[in-house]
């Protein structure tokens, strides 16, 4: 069973003659599903594990196969977009991320999440950091977080407008909510009355919020990759500590 990690990024922003965005209050809800199949690894390809799909970008159609020695295709399976294994980070993120961001800086509610089972590359995906020493430029497989990131801000900055920005980051983990922006050592030394309680609650509709999460206000996009890593390295703290009592 996976945890689910969100980082939440509420934005304002007004332009500067003051007027604030129009945002449409259209309520329809637009859901796009695209599959990511990720190459085989070093160790599969050792093991001689045969390649159990075929992926057809063009027709947006992933088959199944059954029998790998006459490569037998036992069932197809349609989406809204498919990438193959040889696609990169930036493929992904042109062909199905950016124009989503666009949106929720247009003032959608927008959500991008990763699913799928132990090992797929949701990781890789979503989180995989990396920047190339003392530049702003990406190294090729920094995944879909960090350049959301960039995105959102060299767009505000490019229109010259007033913003202010909040961050959360959150993960649900075997039906449980926990903030990862309260460090493991603040939220122990708690007491039971000083801790904040974080509860989903329901507002009308089918919309959920969760309340009581911290927030941090932020600036840049170095503010966010640095929560970013220091969620990271809290969480590895967490698998060893774990590790250790097991
Ligand atoms: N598109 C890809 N190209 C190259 N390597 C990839 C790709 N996707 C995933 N990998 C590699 O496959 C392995 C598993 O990926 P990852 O850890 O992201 O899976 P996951 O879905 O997050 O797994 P879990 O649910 O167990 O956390 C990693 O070594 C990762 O580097």
């Amino acid at each position: 069973m996976g945890s689910i990690r969100s980082i939440g990024l509420t934005t304002a922003s007004r332009s500067s003659d003051g007027s604030s965005i129009k945002i449409d209050k259209d309520d329809s809800i637009n859901v796009q599903v695209v599959l990511r199949c990720r190459p085989l690894s070093g160790d599969e390809k050792r093991a001689k594990m045969p390649v159990a799909i075929s992926c057809n970008e063009h027709k947006h159609e992933v088959s199944v196969i059954q029998n790998a020695a006459n490569r037998h295709l036992a069932k197809s399976f349609v989406f809204d977009k498919i990438l193959g294994p040889k696609s990169q980070q930036k493929d992904l993120y042109e062909q199905a991320i950016a124009l989503i961001v666009n949106e929720a800086l247009e003032g959608y509610n927008c959500t991008i999440f990763a699913y799928g089972q132990t090992g797929t590359g949701k990781t890789y995906t979503m989180e995989r950091e990396g920047r190339k020493q003392k530049s702003r430029e990406f190294h090729n497989d920094v995944g879909m977080i960090p350049r959301v990131v960039r995105q959102i801000f060299d767009t505000l900055e490019a229109q010259n407008n007033k913003y202010s920005m909040k961050v959360t980051f959150l993960e649900l983990y075997n039906e449980e909510i926990t903030d990862l922006l309260v460090p493991d050592e603040v939220s122990q030394s708690l007491d039971d009355k000083s801790r904040k309680p974080i509860a989903l609650m329901e507002y009308g509709k089918g919309a959920v919020f969760v309340r009581g999460l911290e927030e941090r206000v932020v600036r840049t996009a170095d503010e966010i990759y640095k929560i970013l890593e220091e969620v990271r390295r809290m969480l590895c703290r967490r698998v060893d500590a774990e590790e250790r009592i097991e």
